[in-house]
Order: structure tokens, then C-alpha cells, then sequence
């Protein structure tokens, strides 16, 4: 048998401590760093990440630290699941420690504020390494479903098809199946997307609305989204794959969903600041991309009436009926 991979996660939030699980449970040897030594302590002691995933189980083969260093020693892999608005400050200290032939694997579904890079571009910019050697997961990967061992898939992609076999190889287990990819265009813009539309379904949950709403929102986001993507050079049929439909289906429509939850208490009446605080520090990527997002298509001469309005909503005062009102408003057009 081979020699199992040493991989390192950073980031030991929701998702991070799970595709860890994952990648012990695939094999792996597995250093988990987080950001707080008592998160680090409580998970080499207890074997629990309570605050993030109660009553989870985690594997032998995961350990913890809060020493980066330690964490990327000889890794043949480094997954970074943190934020994607601190991925390049946090990317920026870890840099001089990477090991040199290491792959970097995004897991974070956002786009950057003001620089509006995607995380695989931001990755190849600070840690100065060529894209073929920076790898994304993205797919319909709802952190506690897949802690629990529920079955899914996701996709792993990178422009260099041989690293993508080997993530997949590194994360494939009898719970979690990851196909491959080289379109990192078509997937980093699904992924960041599909929060901005989970907002709007969270939105119209709030105000009481059903399934055809929801539908609506989630064919109307998806079209929305393949036409950003495509004018960025993606490939269409990637949005009706699993990092496209896939995690559009399953954020838009999951009690699980952080985005769709923020968006949820939006639409009850609640304020932003309200939702943050409800949230207890755990990330809605959706509330700071839909304005990277916007800005994006706009440079791009791409309409996206969605993202517009939930960016009104998060940033500029919009309510939400009113929102609504103005989506079902619209000038009447072929599909
Ligand atoms: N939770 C999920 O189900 C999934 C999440 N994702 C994506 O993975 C990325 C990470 O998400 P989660 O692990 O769920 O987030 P989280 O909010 O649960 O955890 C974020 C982690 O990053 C750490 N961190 C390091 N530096 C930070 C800083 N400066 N500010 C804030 N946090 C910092 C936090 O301590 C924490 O451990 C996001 O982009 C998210 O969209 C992707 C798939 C599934
Ligand atoms: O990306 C996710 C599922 O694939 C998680 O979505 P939330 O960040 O909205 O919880």
C-alpha cells in the first residue's frame, strides 16, 4: 500500500474541521491548525470540535495545533479553509512556511472586496506559486451533513488534471466522492455565487414565500450566474455540474445554510447587524461577496438582478419586500 499523504488544513471553522475528518478517514495524516490554542487542545484531548461540530467524533489520524509551522511540515498538501476575506492576509503568513512542491487547496467560496480576485488567483498571488499548483474544492458540501458520514460528492479542480486525480485520490472516501475538473473559472464562480443567491431564498423564506419562489430564485440565480462566469471565460456546462447546480440546490434550499439562514432573518425584518450577531462569528460569505460580485459583472457589462438587490439589501437600506417587488418588476423577456 502506499505511503498515506501528510496534509495539512488551516482553518478549523465548520468546513475545515470536516474535509480534515475527510481526509483522515480517506487515509491521510492529518495536521488541523486553528487560529485559538484552546480549539487545538480541546481536539487532540477530547477528539471533539464542540463549538463547531457537536457531538462529532474525530478521527485518530487528525491532529491539532495552533502552530502553522508544525502544521505545514512536509505536507504534500495545504488546504486553506479560512474566510475568503482574510485568505490573503492569513495566506501572507503562512507563505514563507509552505514546503516547496506543496499543492494549495482552496475551500472557500467567496470573492474578494476590492481587488474582486477569486481565491485561486489571490493563492497564486501571494504565495507566488504557478495556478497549476493551486487546487479548489467546491460542491454541495454542507459541513455537518458530511461530519455526520452522509454521502455526497463534490468536485475537485485544478488547470493541471494530474494534481486534480491526486486531491481526489487524497479525499475520496466511502461517504464523499469527488469528481475532477480543470475549469477553476466555472467552479470559484458557482461556489461564490450560489451564497448570494442563498440569501435571496433565505430572504423570500423570510417573507413567507414557498417552493416556486425558491425555484425561481435558484434558476434565475443559476442563470445569472453562467452568464458572469461564462463572460469570465468559464465553461456553461460546469454550472449544471455539482460546484454549479449541485451546491446551488443544496445551499438555496438547507436549514443548514449560514447564507440562506442570514438571508432568512432579513427577510423576517431583522437587521444585518442582528443576523451577524445571531450568526456567533461563523462566516455568510454571501453578505460581503454579493458586493464583489456586483462589482465584477459590472466591469464585465453582465446583468445580475439578484445579486443587485441582495446587495441593496445587505448594504444600502433596501427592504425586502420592496426587493421582491422589484425583481417580479422587471422588463418581460424571452428565458
Ligand atoms: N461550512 C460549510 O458547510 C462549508 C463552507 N465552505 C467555505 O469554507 C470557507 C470556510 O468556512 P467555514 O469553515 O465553514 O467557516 P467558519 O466560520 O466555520 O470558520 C472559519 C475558520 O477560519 C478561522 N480564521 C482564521 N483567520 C480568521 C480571520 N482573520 N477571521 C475570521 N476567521 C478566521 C476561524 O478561526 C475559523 O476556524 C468559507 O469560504 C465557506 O464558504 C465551503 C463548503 C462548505
Ligand atoms: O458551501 C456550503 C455548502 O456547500 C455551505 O454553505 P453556507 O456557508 O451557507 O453554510
Amino acid at each position: 500500500m502506499a505511503q498515506p499523504e501528510r496534509i495539512a488544513v488551516l482553518g478549523a471553522g465548520s468546513w475545515g474541521t470536516t474535509f480534515a475528518k475527510v481526509l483522515a478517514d480517506a487515509g491521510n495524516d492529518v495536521c488541523l491548525w486553528a487560529r485559538r490554542p484552546q480549539v487545538a487542545a480541546e481536539i487532540n484531548e477530547t477528539r471533539c470540535n464542540d463549538s463547531y461540530l457537536p457531538g462529532i467524533t474525530l478521527p485518530e489520524r487528525l491532529r491539532a495545533t495552533d502552530d502553522a509551522a508544525e502544521a505545514v511540515h512536509a505536507a504534500e498538501f495545504a488546504v486553506l479553509a479560512v474566510p475568503s476575506q482574510t485568505l490573503r492576509e492569513n495566506l501572507a503568513g503562512w507563505q514563507p512556511l509552505l514546503p516547496q512542491d506543496v499543492t494549495l487547496v482552496s475551500l472557500a467560496k467567496g470573492v474578494e472586496l476590492s481587488t474582486l480576485k477569486r481565491m485561486s488567483q489571490v493563492i497564486g498571488e501571494v504565495a507566488d506559486v504557478p495556478m497549476e499548483r493551486v487546487a479548489v474544492v467546491s460542491g454541495p458540501n454542507l459541513a455537518k451533513e458530511i461530519a455526520a458520514g452522509q454521502p455526497t460528492a463534490t468536485v475537485v479542480a485544478c488547470s493541471d488534471e494530474e494534481r486534480a486525480v491526486a486531491l481526489q485520490k487524497a479525499c475520496f472516501t466511502r461517504y464523499f466522492r469527488p469528481y475532477t475538473n480543470t475549469d477553476l473559472v466555472g467552479i470559484e464562480i458557482s461556489g461564490a455565487c450560489k451564497n448570494v443567491i442563498a440569501l435571496a431564498c433565505g430572504i423570500a423564506a423570510g417573507l413567507g414565500f414557498g417552493h416556486n419562489t425558491m425555484s425561481s430564485l435558484i434558476t434565475r440565480g443559476l442563470a445569472e450566474t453562467t452568464r458572469l462566469g461564462v463572460a469570465l471565460g468559464a465553461d456553461p456546462m460546469t454550472f449544471a455540474g455539482l460546484a454549479g447546480l449541485g451546491d446551488l440546490v443544496a445551499t438555496c434550499a438547507s436549514p443548514l445554510s449560514r447564507n440562506r439562514t442570514f438571508g432568512e432573518r432579513l427577510g423576517r425584518g431583522e437587521t444585518v447587524v442582528q443576523a451577524q450577531e445571531a450568526a456567533h462569528g461563523q462566516v455568510s460569505e454571501g453578505v460581503k461577496s454579493c458586493s464583489s460580485i456586483r462589482q465584477l459583472a459590472a466591469r464585465h457589462g453582465v446583468e445580475m438582478p439578484i445579486t443587485d438587490v441582495v446587495h441593496r439589501v445587505c448594504h444600502e437600506g433596501l427592504e425586502p419586500g420592496p426587493a421582491a417587488a422589484e425583481l417580479l418588476g422587471r422588463e418581460r423577456k424571452a428565458e
